[in-house]
């Protein structure tokens, strides 16, 4: 296991200059005054420079069309199609060729320019969020600017440096003084002398820190504070040290993360998403990558993050979804509901890989004659080859053999349509290979049929999951080393990081949701935020109580609310009640809604809210069956628990009004 960086724990304070942030005036004024000159300068010039950049792309890209529109003409004029002769034919293609070639010159062009202007647009706003100053080894410490997205003119040096190339590592990893990072596989010693936060709203420069260490960062204080939208954000300029380690692990084939509530897994999975974007950019294409999510809503939630960063969201989809799809390819009439149990593939592959039995012979002819050593699966991948080879395959798998005998006869019960479908990928070795990267968040929530499946199929590619072991629901308990042991057995190696601190929910909350994590007070999960308000915990509580409640609290405090419960039908029981009671906007969310309402607030299932965060959290019936659960209980409470940013109410048990 890979503990958290302990540089992460160091509580040095920042050094601070912006003048509503600023701490010990006397001492920093002179120097922060100047320093804040000199820094609203560069900013100053580096913002006149992207507006002209803007400016200047604009009409390069005029220009460009224009020599396009031209150049069409000219060919449509200038290339007489003449067949008459196989010369005539080949000067004829060859003109057509030569054509081709320069409109795809000046498209490429085009494109190139439009990039620049995406990043030049993505920049102006915040043009960049830190400063490292690197001495190579000549004592003169050179300053670079980190943005979310790098920029340059063609053949000139970065103004702004990508938060993702290789010497960011050295700003991420927040050491100060000698350290090193990697670049094309060599190590480069430097001493990093300054790192500088700033915070920037278009030519304004809000603020100045330099720090020695990220803990304790009044930036990601702030931003950790305020209310919070429908969707996440981006977490690049306040990344600490144990995410980036996580987020630029490029060593590992199968990254297991195991984070408690809070702990910017699902944050720091779409930051490595963008990162090997990057790191892969000449190789790999976007639709090499594949995000698994827990249902729609929370691809919704997600979206907007990896567009903040000038890339494109990857195809995202439930696995089930997947599964159902992969299933048609192959004729397999698989729905969701065939899903949801426990279905042990693992005894076909036991039984497949045991010699074929005489018997077999009468289902599928001739299976058992050679080499009786030989597994059946082998057996039946030749026969699979052949059928290939003979350009014979069926459109339905199904009813390519008598699979219920067949089964019968290996002593199984006849298969389910995820069994035949198991059965199907072991026989055609089907791996979904254009998958380079395969990201899979809330892994705790996947059985061990679905891991199987995940390593048959997405055998050659590399594989991010994260989870938290305290978040099962129900179904089945997760274990993070005996996921291990399975990925060892299919020969690949998990590399095993867990993170421990939680930025979500404030101090108070932190420790409320921990308690339920299975070791005393939750005491190893470190809260970033500070105390807060301590959680609201009533007894007995009135519907009409609690509308008032709902409506005090809405109309006190900005940022997203939420009602959970646990599960849809309390849901709609509760929304009834409530009826016209609130005078405010309430939607009940379910699992098949795309997209969640703008509403005041949202009454929400448990397992659907999983994975979100809301400032208020109103709990109802915490004391009801689901949550008493003797196994799954205390991590229905730390979920729902740990939804909560700033407000945490805890109703024990709901009355009906008289
Ligand atoms: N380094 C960071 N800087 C700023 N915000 C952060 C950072 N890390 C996490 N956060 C914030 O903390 C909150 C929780 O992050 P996220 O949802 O990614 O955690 P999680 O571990 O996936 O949570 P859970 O498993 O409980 O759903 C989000 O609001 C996220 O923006």
């Amino acid at each position: 296991m890979t503990s958290p960086s302990s540089t992460s724990l160091s509580h040095i304070p920042p050094t601070i200059y912006s003048l509503e942030l600023r701490r010990t005036p006397a001492i920093l004024s002179f120097r922060g005054d100047q320093m804040e000159n000199l820094e609203q300068t560069h900013l100053t010039k580096v913002v006149a420079f992207l507006s002209s950049e803007l400016d200047r792309l604009d009409q390069l890209i005029n220009t460009i069309e224009q020599e396009g529109r031209e150049t069409k003409a000219n060919l449509a004029q200038d290339t007489r199609l003449n067949f008459d002769s196989f010369a005539d034919n080949v000067d004829t293609f060859a003109n057509i060729e030569s054509g081709n070639r320069q409109i795809d010159a000046l498209n490429a062009k085009v494109d190139r320019a439009r990039s620049q202007q995406r990043k030049a647009n993505l920049l102006l706003p915040q043009a960049y969020f830190a400063r490292i100053d690197l001495d190579f080894g000549d004592a003169v410490s050179e300053p670079f600017y980190l943005g979310k997205v790098g920029y340059a003119k063609p053949d000139e040096e970065n103004i702004v440096y990508d938060w993702r190339t290789p010497l960011a590592d050295v700003y991420y990893a927040g050491k100060q003084g000698p350290t090193s990072y990697v670049a094309n596989g060599r190590t480069i010693s430097v001493n990093l002398t300054l790192r500088r936060q700033f915070q920037i709203q278009n030519n304004h420069l809000l603020g100045v820190m330099d720090t020695t260490a990220a803990i304790n960062d009044p930036v990601l204080l702030e931003i950790l504070a305020a209310p919070h939208s429908d969707s996440l954000k981006d977490i690049t300029t306040t990344i600490q040290a144990e995410q980036n380690a996580v987020i630029r692990n490029l060593s590992a084939d199968v990254l297991l993360v195991d984070g408690v509530a809070g702990s910017g897994k699902t944050s720091v999975l779409l930051q490595r998403i963008a990162y090997l974007r990057y790191v892969h950019r000449e190789d790999w294409q976007p639709d090499d990558f594949l995000l698994l999510t827990p249902n729609t809503i929370f691809a919704q939630y997600i979206k907007d993050v990896l567009p903040a960063l000038g890339e494109q969201n990857p195809s995202a989809l439930t696995f089930n979804n997947y599964l159902v799809k992969l299933s048609h390819y192959f004729g397999v009439s698989l729905s969701e509901t065939d899903l949801s149990y426990n279905q042990y593939l693992s005894k076909i592959n036991a039984i497949l890989d045991q010699p074929a039995p005489k018997s077999l012979d009468r289902f599928i002819p001739g299976i058992s004659q050679t080499d009786d050593a030989e597994p059946i699966i082998a057996r039946l991948q030749l026969l699979w080859r052949r059928q290939v080879a003979g350009d014979d395959i069926p459109d339905d798998f199904s009813s390519w053999l008598p699979w219920d005998p067949i089964f019968r006869c290996l002593g199984l019960a006849a298969p389910s349509p995820l069994q035949l479908l198991y059965t199907v990928l072991l026989i055609t070795q089907f791996r979904q290979d254009n998958i380079k990267a395969l990201f899979v968040d809330e892994v705790q929530d996947y059985s061990e049929d679905q891991m199987l499946l995940m390593m048959t199929v997405f055998k050659a590619s590399h594989l991010t999951l994260v989870g938290d072991h305290n978040q099962t629901l129900d179904g089945h308990s997760f274990d993070p080393q005996s996921l291990q042991h399975q990925f060892a057995v299919h020969n690949r190696k998990v590399t095993a990081v867990s993170l421990l601190t939680s930025y979500r929910s404030t101090g108070a909350i932190t420790r409320y949701f921990g308690q339920f994590s299975g070791l005393p007070n939750g005491s190893f999960i470190r809260p970033i935020q500070p105390e807060g308000n301590a959680p609201l915990i009533l007894d007995h509580y009135s519907v009409s109580d609690l509308a008032s409640l709902i409506r005090q609290q809405a109309t006190e405090t900005t940022g997203t609310f939420a009602i959970l419960v646990s599960d849809a039908s309390s849901a709609q029981a509760l929304y009834d009640l409530l009826g016209d009671r609130l005078s405010l906007s309430i939607a009940v969310i379910s699992a098949q809604d795309r997209d969640r309402p703008e509403t005041n607030v949202q009454i929400i299932p448990l397992a659907i809210a999983k994975g979100l965060e809301f400032d208020r959290v109103i709990i109802v019936n915490f004391q009801d069956r689901y949550f008493s659960d003797a196994e799954f209980g205390p991590h229905r409470k730390y979920v729902a628990a740990s939804r909560a940013t700033q407000t945490l109410t805890i109703i024990n048990k709901l009355t009906t009004d008289e």
